[in-house]
């Protein structure tokens, strides 16, 4: 049976991915930021209210972390008030609505993976832009599902890896937290769960609720940044300085321990924990091909 979907965000790192998933099975309507403002609720949830797809997905959100600390309304916009029109408007047709939100909602506190069922506690605006989103969509009452992940990365956008090739290829030396904890996972990892979800609702075997879907095994930013270089074969590989968070300052705290125990999403829909390093591989291949030409 082909599943249709609907995509707000096609130009993020997820949005993107959900995109190349796109066959004979998965029929992808995406809407870009010119489509459907999330800075416009309203006519986002019109959006979905004239739908024909199976299932709404939302991959669009304000992700600058640091930004939202000085435009937290703008972000609570995007990230609480629109999420909850739209899932609204997918309960209205009896709809599943999927959402992706973040790690940031804790406040990385303890070692040990935090469960859906914790305490939340974000530390910054982001966070409770994203807080307020998961709340306003299961408010709404419809079928739905709160995916969250972490430490989100691709070939492709705004991430820590192309970050980290960057700065490494204008400097000798960097220096990376080392006492911030948490699972990378994989733009295509994240989308493929969330298609995976999706059928799943599909056929009548989908599970409403928050979701913990990371990668393993848990690292420090630090031993992601040396994973990164190991495999960037054409980098002469800076030199690595561990660093405490308080030698980073940023406008807006991260949490140390933002690892996510994943057994629920295990035992609701069968997906396991992707291994970064794997997912990472697909990654750097890609970027390496496009440094030499392949394929342009
Ligand atoms: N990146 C990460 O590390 C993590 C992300 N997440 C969550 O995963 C989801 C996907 O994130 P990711 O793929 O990384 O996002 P990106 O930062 O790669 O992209 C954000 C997307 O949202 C769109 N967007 C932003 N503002 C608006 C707006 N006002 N109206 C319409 N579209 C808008 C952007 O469009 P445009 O191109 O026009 O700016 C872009 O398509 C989000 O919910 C995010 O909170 C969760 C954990 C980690
Ligand atoms: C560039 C750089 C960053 N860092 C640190 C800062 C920070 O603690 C960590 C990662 O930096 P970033 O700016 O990529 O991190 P950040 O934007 O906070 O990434 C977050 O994005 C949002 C959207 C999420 O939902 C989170 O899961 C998480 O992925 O690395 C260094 O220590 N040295 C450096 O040279
Ligand atoms: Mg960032």
């Amino acid at each position: 049976m082909t599943l249709s979907l609907l995509v707000f965000g096609s130009t993020g790192q997820v949005g993107v991915e959900l995109r190349r998933l796109g066959g004979p099975d998965l029929a992808i309507e995406s809407l870009d930021r010119a489509a459907a403002d999330l800075a416009d609720p309203e006519a986002c949830a019109a959006r979905v209210a004239r739908t024909g797809a199976d299932v709404v997905v939302n991959a669009a959100a304000y992700t600058a972390v640091d930004r939202a600390e000085g435009d937290e309304a703008a972000a609570t916009v995007v990230n609480g008030a629109a999420p909850g029109a739209m899932a609204r408007a997918a309960a209205a047709r009896g709809i599943p609505f999927l959402h992706v939100s973040t790690d940031y909602v804790f406040d990385g506190g303890g070692a040990r993976p935090w469960r859906e069922t914790d305490p939340v506690a974000p530390l910054g605006a982001y966070g409770r832009s994203k807080l307020e989103g998961e709340r306003r969509v299961a408010e709404a009452g419809g079928p739905h599902a709160v995916l969250r992940t972490a430490w989100v990365h691709a070939a492709h956008g705004s991430n820590f890896v192309r970050t980290m090739l960057r700065l490494g290829a204008e400097r000798d030396a960097l220096r990376i937290v080392d006492d911030q904890r948490g699972g990378p996972t994989a733009a295509a990892d994240v989308a493929a769960a969330l298609v995976a979800i999706a059928r799943a609702f599909a056929e009548g075997r989908g599970v409403s609720g928050v979701f913990h879907y990371a990668g393993a095994p848990t690292v420090s930013w630090r031993e992601f940044a040396e994973a990164i270089f190991e495999r960037a074969h054409w980098l002469a590989p800076p030199r690595i300085e561990p660093i405490p968070s308080e030698a980073y300052p940023t406008p807006a705290p991260r949490p140390r321990n933002s690892a996510l125990d994943c057994g629920r999403i295990g035992a609701a829909y069968g997906l396991r924990q992707p291994d970064w390093r794997c997912s990472l591989e697909a990654i750097m291949k890609e970027l390496g091909e496009a440094r030499d030409g392949v394929g342009a």
